[in-house]
């Protein structure tokens, strides 16, 4: 008779350039909608745990912001997040799009990985497979394999089309420590509602602008309170904070359109994360600087 797989447990933190697929990866392994997704690089901030509860184990991983050289005081605390998430994870999925070639940049974050978590078990994840035709996913994982070398794994993967999601969790969960369950089953993550409906709105927010905005656009909730009389709705009150009036303007658009869109939408997701219907009253507020000041920072929470 064999003996049953033991159970294991432990954290996984996905690592790689920006717009590399790994919120989306996450939200594929996971199965629900967690972690903020844009096409728009370097959006993650926060480190969102999501949970992906397997009969023979539980995956936690830790969403980090991408690693990235600092320019202003949020990038610096951005990176010492980063440091200490990577510092004590059990296993680094390192992900590349199958469509580009690997670079200076990658080749970067592999060393700032290598130096922060020198024994930390690695696993190569070739991701946006559907998106490259089959003979580039295959120099890709070779290309992979000699990076990370011989004690990695590599596996293909895409996250939009669930192909192979399921085997990116077998061999994560393979690298895991034995260990009990830490979460119990209805756990998806352990992020207040808060920050979630923060992210949602963020996320809402950064459709479709243009580049300079992604890190100067921050999301404060004011409050949250049960309608009177109504156990089924929830008024929101939210502030999304930029750092110049030229780009309140942007984020408003031509008399309030852009608004109503990126309101609608927020709405949306944050209706079906609570299962309420939702009033949304989202105000747009000028913080000059808010980046470099560390007052700002620390009250919206950096
Ligand atoms: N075709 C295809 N596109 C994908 C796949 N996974 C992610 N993408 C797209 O790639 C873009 C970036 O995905 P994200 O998951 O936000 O990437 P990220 O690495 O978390 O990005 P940062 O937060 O900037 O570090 C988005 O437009 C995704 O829709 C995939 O499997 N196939």
């Amino acid at each position: 008779m064999t003996e049953p797989a033991p159970y294991r447990s432990g954290f996984v933190s996905f690592v790689g350039r920006p717009n590399t697929g790994k919120s989306t990866l996450t939200n594929a392994l996971v199965g629900e909608k967690i972690a903020i997704t844009s096409n728009r690089p370097q959006t993650t901030r926060h480190t969102i745990r999501g949970i992906v509860h397997r009969s023979d184990g539980q995956i936690i991983i830790v969403d980090t912001p991408g690693l990235h050289r600092p320019r202003t005081l949020l990038g610096e605390r951005l990176n010492a997040l980063v440091e200490d998430t990577y510092s004590d994870v059990d296993v680094i999925g390192m992900c590349f799009p199958a469509g580009e070639k690997i670079g200076p940049g990658d080749k970067w974050i592999l060393g700032r990985v290598r130096e922060l978590a020198p024994k930390t078990p690695m696993v190569g994840i070739v991701t946006k497979i559907d998106a490259a035709p089959q003979q580039a996913v295959a120099e890709q994982l070779l290309a992979v394999s000699e990076l990370l070398g011989p004690a990695a794994e590599v596996v293909p993967v895409s996250a939009t089309s669930g192909q192979q999601v399921d085997i990116v969790g077998d061999v994560l969960v393979s690298q895991l420590p034995e260990g009990p369950q830490f979460y119990p089953d209805d756990a998806i993550t352990d992020e207040p509602d808060e920050t979630r409906i923060a992210e949602l709105i963020r996320e809402a927010a950064l459709e479709g602008v243009r580049d300079e905005l992604p890190h100067s656009i921050a999301v404060v909730i004011d409050e949250i309170l049960p309608r009177e009389g109504r156990d089924d709705l929830l008024d929101v009150h939210a502030s999304l904070i930029v750092e110049r009036e030229s780009q309140k303007a942007i984020v408003i658009g031509k008399k309030g359109s852009r608004m109503r869109d990126v309101g609608s939408r927020a709405r949306q997701g944050i209706a079906e994360l609570l299962g309420k219907k939702i009033f949304l009253d989202l105000h747009v507020k000028v913080l000059k600087d808010w980046q470099r000041d560390p007052r700002y920072l620390g009250r919206l929470g950096f």
